[in-house]
Protein backbone atom coordinates (compact mmCIF):
# COMPACT_ATOMS: atom_id res chain seq x y z
CA UNK A 1 0.00 0.00 0.00
CA UNK A 2 2.80 2.39 0.37
CA UNK A 3 3.43 2.00 -3.26
CA UNK A 4 -0.42 3.40 -3.70
CA UNK A 5 0.91 6.57 -1.76
CA UNK A 6 3.75 6.66 -3.54
CA UNK A 7 1.92 6.51 -6.95
CA UNK A 8 -0.82 8.64 -6.01
CA UNK A 9 2.02 11.60 -4.68
CA UNK A 10 3.23 10.77 -8.13
CA UNK A 11 -0.33 11.56 -10.17
CA UNK A 12 -0.86 14.73 -7.49
CA UNK A 13 2.58 16.05 -8.78
CA UNK A 14 1.14 16.40 -12.12
CA UNK A 15 -1.36 18.42 -11.67
CA UNK A 16 -0.50 20.61 -9.04
CA UNK A 17 2.07 23.70 -8.97
CA UNK A 18 5.60 22.48 -7.96
CA UNK A 19 5.42 24.22 -5.39
CA UNK A 20 2.29 23.52 -3.80
CA UNK A 21 3.26 19.81 -4.31
CA UNK A 22 6.36 20.42 -2.41
CA UNK A 23 5.15 22.27 0.23
CA UNK A 24 1.78 20.29 1.24
CA UNK A 25 1.82 17.08 -0.40
CA UNK A 26 5.57 15.26 -0.47
CA UNK A 27 6.11 15.82 3.49
CA UNK A 28 2.92 13.75 3.90
CA UNK A 29 4.27 10.13 4.52
CA UNK A 30 2.75 6.70 4.19
CA UNK A 31 1.57 5.18 7.91
CA UNK A 32 -0.27 2.09 7.49
CA UNK A 33 -2.97 1.30 6.72
CA UNK A 34 -6.41 0.11 9.05
CA UNK A 35 -9.86 -2.06 7.47
CA UNK A 36 -10.29 0.33 4.26
CA UNK A 37 -8.42 2.98 5.30
CA UNK A 38 -5.08 4.51 4.17
CA UNK A 39 -3.53 6.11 7.40
CA UNK A 40 -1.29 9.02 6.35
CA UNK A 41 1.22 11.42 8.27
CA UNK A 42 1.67 14.89 8.49
CA UNK A 43 4.90 15.86 10.27
CA UNK A 44 2.91 19.00 12.37
CA UNK A 45 -0.31 20.35 13.15
CA UNK A 46 -0.04 23.28 10.59
CA UNK A 47 0.66 20.92 7.41
CA UNK A 48 -2.52 18.49 8.01
CA UNK A 49 -5.08 21.55 8.91
CA UNK A 50 -3.76 23.16 5.96
CA UNK A 51 -3.89 19.50 3.68
CA UNK A 52 -7.11 18.63 5.12
CA UNK A 53 -8.72 21.92 4.17
CA UNK A 54 -7.34 22.32 1.35
CA UNK A 55 -6.54 18.93 -0.18
CA UNK A 56 -7.94 15.80 1.11
CA UNK A 57 -10.49 15.81 -1.45
CA UNK A 58 -8.05 15.36 -3.94
CA UNK A 59 -5.83 12.89 -2.56
CA UNK A 60 -9.14 11.15 -1.71
CA UNK A 61 -9.83 11.01 -5.21
CA UNK A 62 -6.23 10.00 -6.59
CA UNK A 63 -6.00 7.16 -3.58
CA UNK A 64 -9.62 5.71 -4.89
CA UNK A 65 -8.53 5.80 -8.50
CA UNK A 66 -5.59 3.81 -7.73
CA UNK A 67 -7.54 1.63 -5.49
CA UNK A 68 -11.45 1.43 -5.25
CA UNK A 69 -14.07 3.80 -4.76
CA UNK A 70 -15.05 2.61 -0.95
CA UNK A 71 -11.52 3.47 0.35
CA UNK A 72 -10.98 6.22 3.31
CA UNK A 73 -7.97 7.97 3.90
CA UNK A 74 -6.89 9.44 7.66
CA UNK A 75 -4.20 11.98 8.11
CA UNK A 76 -2.27 12.24 11.43
CA UNK A 77 0.24 13.61 12.89
CA UNK A 78 3.65 11.75 12.77
CA UNK A 79 4.60 10.99 16.20
CA UNK A 80 8.27 12.24 15.91
CA UNK A 81 10.19 13.42 13.55
CA UNK A 82 10.12 11.73 10.21
CA UNK A 83 12.94 10.91 8.39
CA UNK A 84 13.94 12.02 4.82
CA UNK A 85 12.62 8.53 2.58
CA UNK A 86 14.46 7.86 -0.32
CA UNK A 87 11.57 5.73 -1.66
CA UNK A 88 9.47 7.84 -4.57
CA UNK A 89 8.10 7.00 -7.58
CA UNK A 90 8.12 10.69 -8.83
CA UNK A 91 10.93 13.20 -8.70
CA UNK A 92 11.50 13.63 -5.11
CA UNK A 93 15.50 13.49 -5.02
CA UNK A 94 15.74 17.06 -3.66
CA UNK A 95 15.94 16.90 0.01
CA UNK A 96 15.46 20.48 0.66
CA UNK A 97 12.94 21.70 -1.24
CA UNK A 98 10.50 22.03 1.69
CA UNK A 99 12.72 24.84 2.97
CA UNK A 100 14.25 26.48 -0.28
CA UNK A 101 10.50 27.02 -1.79
CA UNK A 102 9.85 29.33 1.75
CA UNK A 103 9.90 32.68 0.58
CA UNK A 104 10.65 33.62 3.95
CA UNK A 105 13.91 32.01 4.45
CA UNK A 106 16.92 31.47 2.83
CA UNK A 107 18.24 28.98 0.93
CA UNK A 108 20.44 26.36 3.04
CA UNK A 109 22.97 25.72 0.59
CA UNK A 110 25.05 22.32 1.55
CA UNK A 111 25.48 19.18 0.13
CA UNK A 112 22.92 16.01 0.11
CA UNK A 113 22.87 13.61 -2.42
CA UNK A 114 19.44 12.00 -1.42
CA UNK A 115 19.39 10.06 -4.52
CA UNK A 116 16.32 7.44 -5.10
CA UNK A 117 17.89 4.29 -4.32
CA UNK A 118 15.45 2.27 -5.90
CA UNK A 119 16.51 3.69 -9.53
CA UNK A 120 19.44 1.32 -10.23
CA UNK A 121 21.12 -0.28 -13.19
CA UNK A 122 20.05 -3.95 -11.38
CA UNK A 123 16.40 -2.54 -11.88
CA UNK A 124 16.64 -0.83 -15.04
CA UNK A 125 15.47 -3.26 -17.89
CA UNK A 126 17.25 -3.11 -20.58
CA UNK A 127 15.60 -3.65 -24.34
CA UNK A 128 16.26 -2.68 -27.68
CA UNK A 129 14.18 1.05 -26.82
CA UNK A 130 17.05 2.16 -24.48
CA UNK A 131 20.01 0.24 -25.09
CA UNK A 132 21.84 2.69 -26.06
CA UNK A 133 21.03 5.00 -23.29
CA UNK A 134 21.49 2.08 -20.73
CA UNK A 135 24.99 1.64 -22.42
CA UNK A 136 25.99 5.24 -22.29
CA UNK A 137 24.74 5.63 -18.73
CA UNK A 138 26.97 2.59 -17.53
CA UNK A 139 30.00 3.77 -19.39
CA UNK A 140 29.77 6.98 -17.80
CA UNK A 141 29.14 5.59 -14.37
CA UNK A 142 31.85 3.77 -14.48
CA UNK A 143 34.20 5.66 -16.04
CA UNK A 144 33.06 9.34 -15.13
CA UNK A 145 34.47 12.51 -17.47
CA UNK A 146 35.84 9.97 -19.63
CA UNK A 147 34.69 9.28 -22.96
CA UNK A 148 31.35 10.73 -22.76
CA UNK A 149 31.36 14.34 -21.20
CA UNK A 150 28.72 15.60 -20.80
CA UNK A 151 25.93 12.78 -21.26
CA UNK A 152 22.82 14.38 -22.86
CA UNK A 153 19.86 11.26 -22.47
CA UNK A 154 16.43 12.13 -24.17
CA UNK A 155 13.08 10.75 -24.32
CA UNK A 156 9.25 11.14 -24.12
CA UNK A 157 7.90 11.62 -20.82
CA UNK A 158 7.90 8.47 -18.27
CA UNK A 159 10.66 6.39 -20.59
CA UNK A 160 13.07 5.95 -17.75
CA UNK A 161 15.38 8.77 -17.97
CA UNK A 162 15.37 10.24 -14.99
CA UNK A 163 15.50 6.37 -13.60
CA UNK A 164 19.19 5.72 -15.90
CA UNK A 165 20.67 9.64 -14.41
CA UNK A 166 19.89 8.67 -11.00
CA UNK A 167 21.26 5.35 -11.22
CA UNK A 168 24.81 6.56 -12.69
CA UNK A 169 24.88 8.39 -9.54
CA UNK A 170 24.38 5.59 -7.11
CA UNK A 171 26.53 3.68 -9.32
CA UNK A 172 29.38 6.01 -8.80
CA UNK A 173 28.40 6.28 -5.06
CA UNK A 174 28.40 2.82 -4.65
CA UNK A 175 32.14 2.46 -5.73
CA UNK A 176 33.06 5.52 -3.89
CA UNK A 177 30.97 6.72 -0.73
CA UNK A 178 33.14 9.93 -0.66
CA UNK A 179 32.23 10.93 -4.26
CA UNK A 180 30.15 14.20 -4.61
CA UNK A 181 27.47 13.59 -6.52
CA UNK A 182 24.56 16.12 -6.59
CA UNK A 183 21.21 15.26 -8.40
CA UNK A 184 19.06 18.44 -9.32
CA UNK A 185 15.97 18.73 -11.47
CA UNK A 186 16.46 22.00 -13.27
CA UNK A 187 13.75 23.26 -11.54
CA UNK A 188 15.36 22.72 -7.86
CA UNK A 189 18.51 24.54 -9.64
CA UNK A 190 16.31 27.09 -11.22
CA UNK A 191 14.86 27.97 -7.07
CA UNK A 192 18.14 27.92 -5.57
CA UNK A 193 19.45 30.18 -7.44
CA UNK A 194 16.71 32.46 -7.39
CA UNK A 195 16.73 32.34 -3.59
CA UNK A 196 20.73 32.50 -3.30
CA UNK A 197 20.31 35.82 -5.36
CA UNK A 198 18.02 37.09 -3.52
CA UNK A 199 19.81 36.42 0.14
CA UNK A 200 23.12 37.47 -1.47
CA UNK A 201 24.47 33.84 -1.16
CA UNK A 202 25.60 33.48 -4.84
CA UNK A 203 29.46 32.85 -3.78
CA UNK A 204 27.66 29.41 -1.94
CA UNK A 205 25.97 28.79 -4.74
CA UNK A 206 28.48 28.59 -7.30
CA UNK A 207 30.91 26.90 -4.55
CA UNK A 208 28.81 24.52 -3.73
CA UNK A 209 27.93 23.31 -7.46
CA UNK A 210 31.40 23.61 -8.69
CA UNK A 211 33.14 21.03 -5.91
CA UNK A 212 30.87 18.38 -7.25
CA UNK A 213 32.54 15.20 -8.68
CA UNK A 214 29.27 14.48 -11.16
CA UNK A 215 26.72 16.57 -11.70
CA UNK A 216 23.00 15.06 -12.76
CA UNK A 217 20.39 17.83 -13.88
CA UNK A 218 16.97 16.26 -14.64
CA UNK A 219 14.84 17.72 -17.13
CA UNK A 220 17.03 20.60 -18.33
CA UNK A 221 14.57 21.73 -21.02
CA UNK A 222 13.04 23.66 -18.63
CA UNK A 223 15.96 25.97 -17.87
CA UNK A 224 15.02 27.10 -21.29
CA UNK A 225 13.95 30.91 -21.99
CA UNK A 226 15.24 31.36 -18.04
CA UNK A 227 18.36 34.10 -18.74
CA UNK A 228 19.60 34.07 -15.78
CA UNK A 229 19.32 30.38 -14.80
CA UNK A 230 21.03 29.42 -17.93
CA UNK A 231 24.15 31.91 -17.57
CA UNK A 232 24.67 30.71 -14.31
CA UNK A 233 24.14 26.82 -15.41
CA UNK A 234 26.88 27.51 -18.12
CA UNK A 235 29.36 28.62 -15.77
CA UNK A 236 29.02 25.89 -13.73
CA UNK A 237 29.10 23.75 -16.78
CA UNK A 238 32.30 25.41 -17.91
CA UNK A 239 34.03 24.87 -14.23
CA UNK A 240 33.21 21.16 -14.01
CA UNK A 241 34.50 20.07 -17.56
CA UNK A 242 37.64 22.40 -17.11
CA UNK A 243 38.26 20.50 -13.84
CA UNK A 244 37.43 16.91 -15.48
CA UNK A 245 34.04 16.39 -13.43
CA UNK A 246 31.28 14.41 -15.41
CA UNK A 247 28.29 15.90 -16.31
CA UNK A 248 24.71 14.43 -17.64
CA UNK A 249 21.52 16.03 -18.31
CA UNK A 250 18.38 14.96 -19.42
CA UNK A 251 15.87 16.20 -21.41
CA UNK A 252 12.59 15.15 -23.05
CA UNK A 253 13.95 16.75 -26.73
CA UNK A 254 17.18 16.55 -28.48
CA UNK A 255 19.11 19.86 -27.84
CA UNK A 256 18.53 22.00 -31.04
CA UNK A 257 14.69 21.20 -30.72
CA UNK A 258 14.67 22.71 -26.84
CA UNK A 259 13.27 26.28 -27.78
CA UNK A 260 14.91 29.22 -26.28
CA UNK A 261 17.92 27.37 -24.94
CA UNK A 262 20.59 29.49 -25.36
CA UNK A 263 23.00 28.48 -28.25
CA UNK A 264 26.26 27.98 -25.98
CA UNK A 265 24.43 25.55 -24.05
CA UNK A 266 22.85 23.58 -26.91
CA UNK A 267 26.17 23.69 -28.41
CA UNK A 268 28.31 22.26 -25.36
CA UNK A 269 25.42 19.39 -24.62
CA UNK A 270 26.68 18.43 -28.25
CA UNK A 271 29.95 18.04 -27.55
CA UNK A 272 29.86 15.10 -26.11
CA UNK A 273 27.00 12.23 -26.29
CA UNK A 274 23.48 12.26 -27.01
CA UNK A 275 21.74 8.69 -26.24
CA UNK A 276 17.84 8.72 -26.77
CA UNK A 277 15.10 6.68 -25.13
CA UNK A 278 12.24 5.10 -27.44
CA UNK A 279 8.83 3.74 -26.37
CA UNK A 280 9.47 0.43 -25.35
CA UNK A 281 8.13 -2.38 -27.47
CA UNK A 282 5.56 -5.13 -25.61
CA UNK A 283 8.42 -7.62 -24.73
CA UNK A 284 10.26 -4.75 -22.70
CA UNK A 285 7.04 -3.58 -21.41
CA UNK A 286 6.74 -7.29 -20.39
CA UNK A 287 9.99 -7.54 -18.80
CA UNK A 288 9.93 -4.17 -16.82
CA UNK A 289 6.25 -5.49 -15.31
CA UNK A 290 7.56 -8.82 -14.30
CA UNK A 291 10.35 -7.09 -12.65
CA UNK A 292 8.30 -4.22 -10.92
CA UNK A 293 6.01 -6.83 -9.76
CA UNK A 294 9.02 -9.03 -8.15
CA UNK A 295 10.30 -6.44 -6.68
CA UNK A 296 7.48 -5.27 -4.90
CA UNK A 297 6.36 -8.73 -4.32
CA UNK A 298 2.81 -9.05 -6.56
CA UNK A 299 2.20 -12.15 -7.74
CA UNK A 300 1.99 -11.51 -11.64
CA UNK A 301 0.60 -13.99 -14.07
CA UNK A 302 2.31 -14.07 -17.60
CA UNK A 303 -1.04 -13.47 -19.37
CA UNK A 304 -1.95 -10.51 -17.27
CA UNK A 305 1.46 -8.86 -17.92
CA UNK A 306 0.37 -9.70 -21.91
CA UNK A 307 -2.34 -7.57 -21.13
CA UNK A 308 -1.20 -4.44 -19.62
CA UNK A 309 1.67 -4.77 -22.05
CA UNK A 310 -0.85 -4.35 -24.75
CA UNK A 311 -2.69 -1.40 -23.70
CA UNK A 312 -1.36 1.39 -26.01
CA UNK A 313 0.77 3.43 -23.15
CA UNK A 314 4.04 3.63 -23.69
CA UNK A 315 4.82 5.19 -20.96
CA UNK A 316 6.46 3.24 -18.26
CA UNK A 317 5.16 4.99 -15.16
CA UNK A 318 1.27 4.54 -16.47
CA UNK A 319 2.20 0.77 -16.82
CA UNK A 320 3.85 0.53 -13.31
CA UNK A 321 0.30 2.90 -12.18
CA UNK A 322 -1.57 -0.20 -13.54
CA UNK A 323 0.54 -2.92 -12.08
CA UNK A 324 0.13 -0.80 -8.62
CA UNK A 325 -3.47 -0.69 -8.90
CA UNK A 326 -3.77 -4.02 -9.43
CA UNK A 327 -1.54 -4.58 -6.70
CA UNK A 328 -3.56 -3.12 -3.75
CA UNK A 329 -7.18 -4.80 -5.03
CA UNK A 330 -5.40 -8.07 -5.00
CA UNK A 331 -4.13 -7.40 -1.40
CA UNK A 332 -7.14 -5.01 0.00
CA UNK A 333 -9.69 -8.18 -1.20
CA UNK A 334 -7.31 -11.19 -0.34
CA UNK A 335 -7.49 -12.22 -4.10
CA UNK A 336 -5.10 -13.21 -6.64
CA UNK A 337 -4.65 -11.42 -9.98
CA UNK A 338 -5.80 -13.05 -12.30
CA UNK A 339 -6.86 -11.40 -16.27
CA UNK A 340 -10.51 -11.26 -15.16
CA UNK A 341 -9.72 -8.80 -12.28
CA UNK A 342 -7.47 -7.01 -14.54
CA UNK A 343 -9.79 -6.09 -17.38
CA UNK A 344 -12.50 -5.04 -14.42
CA UNK A 345 -9.93 -3.23 -12.43
CA UNK A 346 -8.90 -1.39 -15.77
CA UNK A 347 -11.81 -1.51 -17.98
CA UNK A 348 -11.50 2.33 -18.37
CA UNK A 349 -7.91 2.59 -19.38
CA UNK A 350 -7.68 -0.80 -21.11
CA UNK A 351 -9.05 -1.47 -24.31
CA UNK A 352 -9.45 -5.61 -24.72
CA UNK A 353 -8.31 -6.04 -28.35
CA UNK A 354 -8.51 -9.90 -27.67
CA UNK A 355 -12.32 -10.25 -27.37
CA UNK A 356 -14.46 -11.47 -29.65
CA UNK A 357 -16.71 -9.19 -31.56
CA UNK A 358 -19.67 -10.63 -33.77
CA UNK A 359 -21.83 -8.99 -36.33
CA UNK A 360 -24.96 -9.89 -34.28
CA UNK A 361 -23.58 -8.03 -31.49
CA UNK A 362 -23.03 -5.25 -33.65
CA UNK A 363 -26.07 -4.98 -34.78
CA UNK A 364 -28.04 -5.45 -31.34
CA UNK A 365 -25.58 -2.71 -29.82
CA UNK A 366 -25.71 -0.18 -32.96
CA UNK A 367 -29.61 -0.95 -32.74
CA UNK A 368 -29.66 -0.27 -28.81
CA UNK A 369 -27.38 3.05 -28.78
CA UNK A 370 -30.05 4.76 -31.71
CA UNK A 371 -33.29 3.38 -29.75
CA UNK A 372 -34.10 1.56 -32.98
CA UNK A 373 -35.11 -1.86 -33.76
CA UNK A 374 -32.74 -4.72 -35.20
CA UNK A 375 -35.47 -5.26 -37.79
CA UNK A 376 -35.30 -1.90 -38.96
CA UNK A 377 -31.18 -2.12 -39.30
CA UNK A 378 -31.23 -5.02 -41.62
CA UNK A 379 -34.25 -3.51 -43.83
CA UNK A 380 -33.91 -1.33 -46.61
CA UNK A 381 -36.10 1.76 -44.95
CA UNK A 382 -34.21 5.19 -46.41
CA UNK A 383 -35.13 7.29 -43.63
CA UNK A 384 -32.51 9.50 -42.01
CA UNK A 385 -32.98 7.85 -38.81
CA UNK A 386 -32.29 4.66 -40.13
CA UNK A 387 -29.60 4.92 -42.70
CA UNK A 388 -26.80 6.79 -40.44
CA UNK A 389 -27.24 3.97 -37.65
CA UNK A 390 -27.21 1.31 -40.28
CA UNK A 391 -24.36 2.33 -42.32
CA UNK A 392 -22.19 2.90 -39.08
CA UNK A 393 -23.06 -0.39 -37.92
CA UNK A 394 -22.16 -1.93 -41.56
CA UNK A 395 -18.47 -0.32 -41.27
CA UNK A 396 -18.33 -1.25 -37.34
CA UNK A 397 -19.35 -5.13 -39.02
CA UNK A 398 -15.79 -4.68 -41.24
CA UNK A 399 -14.01 -3.18 -39.02
CA UNK A 400 -14.14 -5.38 -35.85
CA UNK A 401 -15.01 -9.06 -37.32
CA UNK A 402 -13.23 -11.10 -40.14
CA UNK A 403 -17.12 -10.95 -41.67
CA UNK A 404 -16.47 -10.60 -45.75
CA UNK A 405 -18.82 -7.93 -47.53
CA UNK A 406 -20.99 -10.55 -48.82
CA UNK A 407 -20.94 -12.16 -45.10
CA UNK A 408 -22.39 -8.85 -43.62
CA UNK A 409 -24.87 -8.27 -46.57
CA UNK A 410 -26.12 -11.57 -46.17
CA UNK A 411 -26.88 -10.49 -42.47
CA UNK A 412 -28.35 -6.99 -43.37
CA UNK A 413 -31.65 -8.35 -44.87
CA UNK A 414 -29.65 -9.96 -47.57
CA UNK A 415 -28.17 -7.00 -49.20
CA UNK A 416 -25.57 -7.13 -51.76
CA UNK A 417 -21.82 -6.81 -51.35
CA UNK A 418 -21.80 -3.19 -53.23
CA UNK A 419 -24.26 -1.78 -51.12
CA UNK A 420 -22.15 -2.57 -48.42
CA UNK A 421 -18.90 -1.21 -49.68
CA UNK A 422 -20.58 1.87 -50.49
CA UNK A 423 -22.24 2.38 -46.84
CA UNK A 424 -18.12 1.27 -45.41
CA UNK A 425 -16.34 4.09 -47.83
CA UNK A 426 -18.83 6.70 -46.87
CA UNK A 427 -18.46 6.47 -43.53
CA UNK A 428 -14.90 6.19 -44.04
CA UNK A 429 -14.49 9.03 -45.68
CA UNK A 430 -17.05 11.30 -43.54
CA UNK A 431 -14.92 9.89 -40.40
CA UNK A 432 -12.22 13.03 -41.94
CA UNK A 433 -14.47 15.33 -41.83
CA UNK A 434 -17.03 14.97 -38.96
CA UNK A 435 -15.84 14.90 -35.46
CA UNK A 436 -19.47 13.80 -33.90
CA UNK A 437 -19.65 10.67 -36.37
CA UNK A 438 -15.83 10.46 -35.30
CA UNK A 439 -16.83 10.20 -31.35
CA UNK A 440 -20.37 8.19 -31.89
CA UNK A 441 -18.16 5.31 -33.63
CA UNK A 442 -15.35 5.45 -30.78
CA UNK A 443 -18.02 5.18 -28.18
CA UNK A 444 -19.44 2.30 -29.76
CA UNK A 445 -16.51 0.56 -30.29
CA UNK A 446 -15.06 0.94 -26.39
CA UNK A 447 -19.03 -0.28 -25.45
CA UNK A 448 -18.57 -2.98 -27.47
CA UNK A 449 -15.29 -4.37 -26.49
CA UNK A 450 -15.89 -3.93 -22.49
N1 LIG B 1 13.61 0.21 -18.60
C1 LIG B 1 13.07 0.34 -17.39
N2 LIG B 1 13.22 -0.61 -16.46
C2 LIG B 1 12.63 -0.49 -15.23
N3 LIG B 1 11.87 0.56 -14.86
C3 LIG B 1 11.70 1.54 -15.76
C4 LIG B 1 12.27 1.48 -17.06
N4 LIG B 1 11.91 2.59 -17.74
C5 LIG B 1 11.16 3.30 -16.90
N5 LIG B 1 11.02 2.68 -15.71
C6 LIG B 1 10.25 3.14 -14.54
O1 LIG B 1 9.21 3.97 -15.02
C7 LIG B 1 9.00 5.05 -14.14
C8 LIG B 1 9.16 6.35 -14.91
O2 LIG B 1 10.51 6.49 -15.28
P1 LIG B 1 11.30 7.88 -15.16
O3 LIG B 1 10.75 8.75 -14.08
O4 LIG B 1 12.75 7.56 -15.12
O5 LIG B 1 10.88 8.49 -16.57
P2 LIG B 1 11.31 9.87 -17.24
O6 LIG B 1 11.70 9.53 -18.63
O7 LIG B 1 12.31 10.58 -16.41
O8 LIG B 1 9.93 10.64 -17.22
P3 LIG B 1 9.60 12.22 -17.35
O9 LIG B 1 9.50 12.47 -18.80
O10 LIG B 1 8.28 12.35 -16.66
O11 LIG B 1 10.70 13.00 -16.73
C9 LIG B 1 10.00 4.91 -13.01
O12 LIG B 1 9.38 4.31 -11.90
C10 LIG B 1 11.06 4.00 -13.60
O13 LIG B 1 11.68 3.22 -12.61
Amino acid sequence: MEDVWLQAQSNLAKVLTHQTYTTWIEPIRFAGTRNNTLLLEAPNLFIRERVRESYLPMILESVRSLTDSHFQVELQIAAKPQEKTHKSSRKTNSGNELQEVDPEKPAPVEFSTNLNTKYTFETFVCGGSNQFAHAAAQSVANNPAGKYNPLFIYGGVGLGKTHLLTAIGNQVLAKNRKARVCFYTSEKFMNELINCLRYQKMDQFRNKFRKMDLLLIDDIQFIAGKERTQEEFFHTFNALYESHKQIVVTSDKFPKDIPGLEERLRSRFEWGLIADIQPPDTETKVAILRKKAENDGILLPDEVALFLASSASTNVRELEGMLIRLGAVSSLTGKNITLDMAREVLKDIIVDKTKEVSVEMIQKYVADHFNIKVADLKSDKRTKALVVPRQIAIYLCRDMTKASYPDIGDKFGGKDHSTIIHSVKKVDKLLTQDFELKNTIETLRKGLLS
